[in-house]
């Protein structure tokens, strides 16, 4: 589904992504591991389109991505992106940032795609009137997702979602997204929670200074036992 081969990037003269790697086949999901500053976020954003890609090549489903344009084509080519920073419209309801996500959808398609959203969290359902920014920070994570989700991405990338959530809410969130995976919805996740990540992934990549250092299954990490995690990175 999505093919990463040999890219760099980076910010004015500073290089933060070299030479990197990967790929995520349909329905899998990939988390993406390593310390702070390492270019997991700015990995997500070059997949997406967000960031220009220096050298190398992206393909998705088959297709290069090299004459791509803009982020804004990231929709219609069926990706969809979740930033770890809030990422809702506070000042209205859920429901409008529902429907505003929708726009563009067919009205039946998006009166549809609301109702799996609520489905989904039944909570968005008890607070669709109420303004997105007054909810707790785990409630707006998952409007965050439903969002993304009216539009059906094939790809999913996630930046550490799980992030200041409680356990709980966290782990709510991580099984829509095991869902996705096995309803054939591609994730790639960011995660500084390996036990939340392995969790989802069914493979690891572990970055250091912009470049891939270890590639394994999730099953392999976890079989080195958590008191090595540390040192792979
Ligand atoms: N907009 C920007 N301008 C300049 N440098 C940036 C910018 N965004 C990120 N960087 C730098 O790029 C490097 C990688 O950052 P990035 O956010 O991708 O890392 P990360 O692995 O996601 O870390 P974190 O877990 O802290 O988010 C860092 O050195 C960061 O300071």
């Amino acid at each position: 589904m999505l093919l990463v081969k040999g890219i760099s990037t980076g910010f004015g003269k500073k290089r933060v992504l070299d030479d990197v790697g990967l790929n995520v086949k349909k329905g899998e999901a990939v988390a993406i591991l390593g310390h702070n500053g390492a270019g997991k976020t700015t990995l997500l954003q070059t997949i997406y389109g967000l960031q220009p890609v220096w050298s190398g090549s992206l393909y998705f489903d088959g297709k290069s991505l090299d004459d791509r344009h803009a982020a804004s084509e990231a929709v219609a080519l069926g990706m969809g992106m979740i930033p770890s920073e809030r990422f809702v419209f506070p000042d209205l309801t859920v429901l409008e940032n529902l429907r505003l996500s929708g726009r563009g959808l067919e009205g039946v398609l998006r009166e549809q795609r609301l109702e799996e959203a609520y489905d989904d969290f039944p909570i968005l359902s008890e607070r669709a009137h109420q303004l997105a920014g007054s909810l707790s920070g785990g409630q707006q994570r998952m409007v965050s997702l439903a969002m993304v989700l009216m539009h059906r991405p094939r790809l999913l990338l996630l930046d550490e979602p799980s992030l200041g959530l409680s356990p709980a809410i966290a782990e709510q969130i991580m099984a829509r997204v095991r869902g996705l995976a096995s309803e054939g919805t591609s994730i790639v996740l960011v995660e500084q929670n390996i036990a939340i990540a392995l969790s989802v992934a069914d493979r690891v990549y572990v970055l250091r200074s912009g470049r891939i250092i270890l590639e394994e299954s999730a099953r392999e990490l976890e079989n080195r036992g958590r008191e090595k995690w540390w040192e792979l990175f």
